[in-house]
């Protein structure tokens, strides 16, 4: 079966050449598990992207924050996939809520840009997760079924996909969810992917946690058998995201 540890940095809209310059240092320099313990993939802004990939050691990989639905044209703003094959960059991460919400993107129109990547050669980190009312409401598990339903819609083969659940009140606000919460959640969506997609994908399929990591509260999170890495926001720009790469030697210990 053998998911291995996965830890994403999703650097979003920050950074300025020489600030990302400092994180490359900052990553070049740590000790880490070896790439067999843990996959590390760090999400520059598009422009840093070359960048980054330059300078960044081997064993790290980078990933674009998006990528045009479809092959590349008339798509003024747009980023085609195909571009990022040109580049060798090998992530890219879909349906992050920032998205979702304040552009608009439909979990229809995510399912075409998880399966559009994926046939260009791309993997994509794909995010899904519920609001604070939905929670409240009682319906996260029917939501983010819903979400990753229209991913499974549009694609077939699972093996280039990390699933992230990102629960939109945890993110950027400091309110992390509980393990039992998160655990709670992976759970779900393993039980809907082997319904839904088969046993084999369930097993194998990581299912990574985001929202408010830090360098304190990553452990315990790593710790939940279906917790099989993060994907971290702020604190991927600072040097405890070390911390958190090397919270994946809890699984390795168990
Ligand atoms: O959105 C996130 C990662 O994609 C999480 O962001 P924070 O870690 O800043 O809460």
């Amino acid at each position: 079966m053998g998911r291995k540890f996965f830890v994403g940095g999703n650097w979003k809209c920050n950074g300025t050449g020489e600030e990302v310059k400092k994180i490359v240092t900052t990553l070049n320099e740590a000790e880490v598990p070896s790439e067999d313990v843990v996959e590390v993939v760090v999400s520059p802004p598009f422009v840093f992207l070359p960048l980054v990939k330059s300078l960044l050691r081997s064993d790290f990989h980078v990933a674009a924050q998006n990528c045009w639905v479809r092959k590349g044209g008339a798509f003024t703003g747009e980023i085609s996939a195909e571009m990022l094959v040109n580049l060798s960059i090998p992530w890219v991460i879909h349906g992050h809520s920032e998205r979702r919400a304040l552009l608009s993107e439909s979990s229809e129109f995510v399912g075409d840009k998880v399966a559009y990547a994926l046939s260009q050669g791309i993997k994509v980190i794909a995010c899904v997760g519920e609001t604070l009312e939905q929670r409240e409401s009682g319906s996260t598990v029917a939501v983010v079924a819903a979400q990753t339903k229209a991913i499974a819609d549009k694609v077939s083969n699972w093996d280039n996909i990390v699933l992230a659940y990102e629960p939109v009140w945890a993110i950027g606000t400091g309110k992390v969810a509980s393990p039992a919460q998160a655990q709670e959640v992976h759970c779900e969506l393993r039980k809907w992917l082997h319904k839904n997609a088969g046993a084999e994908v369930a097993a194998s399929t990581r299912i990574i946690y985001g929202g408010s990591v830090n360098g304190a509260n990553c452990k315990e999170l790593a710790a939940q058998p279906d917790v099989d890495g993060f994907l971290v926001g702020g604190a991927s720009l600072k040097p405890e995201f070390i911390d958190i790469i090397k919270s994946a030697t809890v699984k390795k210990n168990d």
